[in-house]
């Protein structure tokens, strides 16, 4: 893949127009005292057509689920998915043979002590800037590596940057994916896990009490606090996804306020490039589905599908929904068996990537489920474009490819 980047130090000779880029490693240099900085050009050398980056967009608010849903994506296309080699220990990047995977939170442009200074949160659009996101975003999707500024959850400052090279998939995964216009168009697929209040709270409740130590009192509040700019700036973006998992309490257990059980809702547009919704039994068709029995073991309170065509922001949409939770994973491979358009590659694929991540959070349930399905679709719709610009290309650069 070709990499059109040159690196010049303040002194050089060469003539670069001052980009946000350079403002914003100014700006980290500012705050770190970095004393050599470097500021990234580009030369016009973009890749050929067949090797440009396929960019995947992942909206979530924080601790939605993010980061298991990457994990279980970058599964999918094999290898392990690590930080830069060599590079920052609190970098946000995983790495693998065919995925990087950039935190949007590097785009920070306030760092910690700024926004209390400002007064403003980190989902707030002050608090990042869209310029530099954007610039990047394009610049690896044309083929070029970037120097992508490093946001230090450990230290709530903003780190020196690191190189990115262009992979052959970029997922530009948090809270913001889908909020700048342009940045949305430089999207080949986009998803918005959208997690209802009250399993946002079991979640939390569940990873920062009884991981972090935090009181329920101080979790309460950080979701409060966050409400209103996740209400305004967060939330709405589902409306541009591909597809959306939601993720609500129960409707077989009455008054359930465990959250423990979960109904989970796969809502994919219909009519998008390279993406064909998956259905249950009869595309098109309304259907519920049962499916406990003597082919799957179903404890209390059972399992429940529902699937049919809707509506979703005006768009229309196809809609798979799972309430309940598995008893024996295996068992998996009967529901499997009743979907159509998943993408796999062999029989049994989705049970197969589900037993091997048995321990991911969700695995039990629609979560887990539909993610790994909505992995198989990035898969295949991957594997679409990189087809289709193949036979595309001159017959001198396909032999290449
Ligand atoms: N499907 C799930 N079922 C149950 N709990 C889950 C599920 N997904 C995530 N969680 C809970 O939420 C926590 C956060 O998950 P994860 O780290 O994947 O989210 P994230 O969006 O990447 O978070 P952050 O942005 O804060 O790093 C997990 O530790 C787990 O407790
Ligand atoms: O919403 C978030 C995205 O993960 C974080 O709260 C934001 O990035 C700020 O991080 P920190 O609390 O570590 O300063």
């Amino acid at each position: 893949m070709a990499v059109c980047t040159v690196y010049t130090t303040p002194s050089s000779p060469c003539s670069i127009s001052s980009s946000s880029t350079t403002r914003h490693l100014a700006f980290t240099q500012r705050q770190q005292q970095v004393n050599i900085f470097y500021r990234r050009t580009s030369i016009s050398c973009s890749a050929a057509a067949e090797e440009k980056t396929i960019v995947i967009g992942l909206a979530a608010d924080s601790g939605c689920g993010k980061s298991t849903f990457m994990r279980r994506l970058t599964s999918v296309f094999g290898g392990a998915a690590e930080p830069p080699k060599g590079g920052n220990p609190d970098s946000n990047t995983l790495i693998s043979d065919t995925t990087t995977v950039i935190c949007l939170d590097d785009y920070h442009s306030l760092d910690r002590t700024g926004r209390k200074k400002e007064g403003v949160t980190a989902l707030d659009p002050r608090a990042n800037d869209f310029d530099l996101m954007y610039e990047q975003v394009k610049a690896l999707k044309d083929g070029v590596a970037v120097e992508k500024p490093i946001y230090n959850h450990v230290s709530g400052l903003l780190d020196p940057p690191e190189l990115i090279k262009p992979p052959k998939i970029l997922v530009i995964e948090g809270l913001h994916p889908m909020f700048d216009s342009r940045v949305r168009d430089l999207l080949d697929f986009s998803i918005y896990l959208d997690i209802s209040n009250e399993v946002k709270f079991a979640w939390k409740i569940q990873r920062d009490m009884a991981e972090r130590g935090h009181s329920l009192e101080s979790i309460k509040a950080s979701i409060e606090a966050r409400k209103p700019d996740f209400d305004a700036y967060i939330d709405p973006q589902k409306q541009y996804a591909d597809a959306v998992i939601e993720v609500l309490p129960t409707q077989l257990i009455p008054d359930d306020n465990e959250g423990k059980v979960l109904r989970v809702k796969l809502i994919m547009k219909e009519g998008v490039k390279y993406f064909s919704p998956v259905y249950l039994f009869d595309e098109g068709s309304t259907i519920s589905w049962i499916p406990c029995g003597r082919k799957l073991t179903c404890s209390y309170p059972g399992i429940k599908f529902n699937y049919g065509p809707d509506t979703y922001f005006s768009n229309e949409v196809s809609v798979l929904e799972m309430d309940g939770q598995f008893d024996r994973l295996d068992e998996l491979i009967y529901v499997e068996s009743h979907l159509s358009n998943i993408s796999t590659k062999f029989y049994g694929e989705v049970t197969q990537q589900m037993l091997k991540h048995s321990d991911f959070p969700g695995s039990n349930n629609g979560t887990g489920l539909f993610q790994t399905i909505v992995g198989l679709k990035i898969r295949d719709l991957f594997e679409q474009i990189v087809a289709e610009r193949a036979a595309a290309a001159p017959v001198g650069a396909a032999a290449k490819a």
